[in-house]
């Protein structure tokens, strides 16, 4: 099979959607968020993870280049591998640096969205640093606007940061967990340093201090730093905010934290000893916890070493090494193409949003309704309910209308028929959630989320996500009139 060519049209593949020509008076334009300068928004406008709003419109992918690792997390098994799961660490091929570049040309040739190379291991970026910096440097040659972004536990972090800012790698994550040794070791029960394996507290305190120095040299150089932490109930879920103040204070830009996997099938130490991950509103809490701090992501989708495509869709598979041509040519047109379709879309959108938003501040009062989304890129309502892996999940209220995260569910319907024993998993998947938006729902699905008090509509089906959120939300709460 040969991969699969992405049209702009799939995006917004409504008449109304493709309305052409412009609403905006910012059509064409893509002006930073206010709370963003313009040199950080030049390098976030087009990365998926460090802009909420990029993720709609921009692809990631990986490549498993980096197999090796430096410490153990007791989270973490990368022996375990199964195509069909989404999960960090899991991959179904390891290449070699020759054979990443290689399909990275093809993916860069069949999917315009593509915006940034990442290498998440399945080890660690840095302790494969040879693997890492060869794949780079032969990507830069034939891709040169292409962006770089690696991953690391930060071990060996404060001895490539020279290089790291040599070679323009504009975003680096480092995964803490905590900033107190004696949780660390918790997690950590060994690592390799300077020739030496070590364990217990002594393990833990040079893995933080590392991890800090390496922070602290990275943001001295200009370099975009997401942290990275894995929540881990009665092990660091109190001690987050502790980290979110520590990484703040040394000038992290974005903080991401992720609930923990810990399925006992995966022969992780936490996931053979009971240790469990936290509930998704567990999560929220903490996440809401943390806000006014540390800039926080939410939309992290916890890829595959191996992802491909906009965050929330895999298509790894696609690409794999069997199924690519010898050699590829790249032509870059269809992703110049692609971004200039992403500016006048922007535009657009924006305006729209401040519609919306027009709504919500017409709500004078504490009134909030968390809506799912089931969407295919581009920040509209585009996809149909059965057809759904994910729920983008956004909160209306007195702040505004913001992404909070996602539900991942079974698809519903298969090959034209509704399977009912997936949809009781997809209704304990949306606890919690008031209103579903899709672009096409049938009445049987329909009915049975509302006997579990969720409404379901698609009567927004293409608007923007904002749009449409806006218009139920105050239908909700008796503004309707407030959106036109
Ligand atoms: C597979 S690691 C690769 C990069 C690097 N070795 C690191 O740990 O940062 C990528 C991310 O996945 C996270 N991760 C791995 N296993 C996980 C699990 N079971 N639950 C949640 N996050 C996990 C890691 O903490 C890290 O942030
Ligand atoms: S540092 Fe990353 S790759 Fe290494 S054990 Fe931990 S999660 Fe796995
Ligand atoms: S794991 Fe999170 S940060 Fe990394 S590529 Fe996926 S969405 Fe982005």
């Amino acid at each position: 099979m040969s991969p699969q060519i992405v049209s702009l049209d799939s995006l917004t593949a409504s008449p109304s959607a493709r309305r052409g020509g412009c609403a905006s008076s910012s059509c064409g334009t893509s002006a930073p968020p206010a709370d963003i300068d313009a040199a950080t928004w030049e390098k976030i406008k087009d990365h998926p993870c460090y802009s909420e709003e990029a993720h709609h419109y921009f692809a990631r992918m990986h490549v498993a280049v980096a197999p090796a690792c430096n410490i153990q997390c007791n989270y973490c098994n990368r022996k375990y591998d199964c195509s069909n799961e989404s999960r960090p660490g899991v991959v179904s091929e390891r290449l070699t640096p020759e054979e990443a570049v290689r399909k990275v040309v093809a993916v860069a040739a069949a999917v315009p969205e593509l915006s940034v190379l990442g290498i998440a291991g399945p080890g660690d970026a840095l302790h494969d640093w040879k693997n890492t910096r060869a794949t780079f440097e032969a990507v830069r040659k034939v891709i040169p606007d292409i962006r770089f972004c690696l991953s690391t536990n930060g071990l060996a972090l404060p001895d490539h940061v020279d290089e790291i800012a040599d070679m323009a790698i504009d975003h680096v994550t480092i995964t803490i967990n905590a900033v107190d040794p004696k949780i660390g070791a918790r997690i950590y029960p060994w690592i390799f340093f300077d020739h030496k394996r070590r364990t217990g507290l002594e393990a833990a305190t040079i893995l933080l201090e590392r991890q800090m120095l390496g922070l602290e040299r990275l943001t001295a150089r200009g370099i975009l730093v997401k942290i990275n932490s894995v929540m881990i109930p009665g092990i660091n879920d109190h001690h987050l905010p502790e980290v979110n103040r520590a990484v703040r204070a040394r000038g992290a830009f974005l903080h991401n934290v992720m609930p923990l996997i810990s399925d006992p099938a995966h022969g992780t130490h936490f996931g053979l000893t009971g240790q469990r991950g936290p509930t998704p509103a567990e999560l929220k809490a903490l996440q809401d916890r943390l806000e006014g701090g540390a800039k926080l992501m939410r939309h992290c989708r916890q890829c595959r070493a191996d992802a491909i495509g906009l965050l929330g869709e895999d298509r790894g598979q696609e690409f794999i090494l069997d199924r690519l041509p010898e050699t590829v040519a790249y032509d870059p047109a269809a992703r110049d193409a692609y971004r200039a379709f992403v500016a006048a879309e922007r535009g657009d959108r924006g305006a729209a949003r401040d519609d919306a938003l027009r709504c919500i501040d017409a709500v004078a009062d504490d009134a909030r309704l968390l809506v799912a989304v089931a969407t295919k890129g581009g920040a509209r309502v585009n996809e149909h309910f059965g057809h759904a892996r994910e729920f983008q999940v956004y909160e209306a209220g007195p702040k505004g209308i913001t992404l909070i995260g996602h539900r991942k569910v079974d698809a519903y319907c298969m090959g034209g028929f509704g399977e009912d024993a997936t949809l009781g998993p997809t209704i304990a998947a949306l606890d919690g959630i008031d209103t579903v938006l899709c672009a096409k729902v049938g009445d049987c699905p329909r009915e049975a989320l509302l006997a579990a008090g969720i409404t379901v509509t698609d009567a927004h089906a293409y608007d923007y996500v904002e749009t449409a959120v806006g218009k139920v939300y105050a239908e909700r709460f008796g503004r309707a009139a407030a959106v036109a």
